[in-house]
């Protein structure tokens, strides 16, 4: 009998998206559970014993995926289909993904459930974006859009880029994490990079406090030769169409100001 829960017997699965063994080798709680926010946790995960000659399709080797590009890798949720998370960080012979537990959540909560020593099916993928480069990089990102937005913000300022802003929309300072990674960002390239956090719901000092608005993205991002201006946002696509409308209302028309634009 079919269910509604069976989504993965409606269509076959392509040969090329069913992933390959990949061991969890770490989890490490990022932001514990609480009343008012939801768990974030890294699982750090072995790369798989098989060559990249494997990988069919558009699927990749897990060390074939660039960060600096937005490329995704693919958890195969069983009886599910395969999720996008970014690789929050790409070592010599393993990989992060930093998640966020959604009550309910198919996809995060299998992966919360996952234990040392498991083994989920995954494989990495090209996010097909190209790079648009330019002097001065803004990047948005919402919640746990960091995930993305940190390691191009990292890799834009490692490939020379003038200025780099990364603004960090959530709704309360105890929603962000990586804050000392990021300060050291901030101390290693000290005229290059800028941190900015936004918090919906409480006032932090020397953050800013309210939502993404046109007005709040001319006060944050100034770039002294709005031609060379470039942005990424990184949310749920809602987010990331109403930036891109905020963006062309202050004058950054997308995607000729996107960093990363589609091919
Ligand atoms: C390119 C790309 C990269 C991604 N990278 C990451 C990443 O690095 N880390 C990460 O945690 N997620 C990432 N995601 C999101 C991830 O793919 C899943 O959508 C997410 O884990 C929720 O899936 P789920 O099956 O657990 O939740 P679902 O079963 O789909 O939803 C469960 C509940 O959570 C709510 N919910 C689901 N997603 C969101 C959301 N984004 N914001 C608010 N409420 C939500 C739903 O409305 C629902 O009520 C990425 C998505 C894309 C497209």
């Amino acid at each position: 009998m079919t269910t509604h829960t069976e989504d993965s017997t409606k269509k076959e699965t392509p040969s090329w998206a069913l992933g390959v063994p990949t061991k969890l080798i770490r989890k490490v709680n990022v932001i514990p559970e609480a009343p008012d926010h939801l768990p974030v946790h890294t699982l750090t995960f072995a790369f798989p014993d098989v060559n990249h000659e494997n990988f069919t399709g558009p699927a990749v080797h897990h060390s074939h995926v660039r960060l600096d590009m937005g490329d995704v890798v693919k958890m195969v949720i069983p009886g599910y289909k395969p999720k996008s998370y970014s690789i929050s960080d790409l070592r010599e012979n393993e990989f992060d993904v930093t998640f966020k537990v959604y009550p309910n959540g198919r996809a995060s909560g299998f992966l919360d459930r996952l234990q040392v020593g498991d083994h989920i099916m995954s494989f990495g993928k090209h996010a097909s974006r190209t790079r648009n480069p330019g002097a001065y990089v803004g990047i948005i990102v919402f919640g746990v859009g960091i995930t993305e937005g940190y390691p191009v913000a990292k890799a834009e300022l490692a490939k020379g880029t003038a200025k780099v802003k990364l603004l960090w929309a959530s709704r309360t300072k105890a929603d962000t994490f990586w804050r000392e990674e990021l300060q050291q960002l901030q101390e290693a390239y000290p005229d290059n990079f800028e941190m900015v956090y936004l918090y919906s719901r409480e006032t932090v000092e020397g953050c800013l406090h309210g939502r993404v608005s046109p007005e709040l993205l001319k006060q944050v991002f100034d770039p002294p030769i709005p031609q060379e201006a470039r942005f990424l946002s990184v949310g749920t696509k809602p987010m990331m169409k109403d930036v891109d409308g905020m963006l062309g209302q202050i004058g950054y028309p997308m995607p000729q100001h996107h960093l990363l634009p589609k091919h």
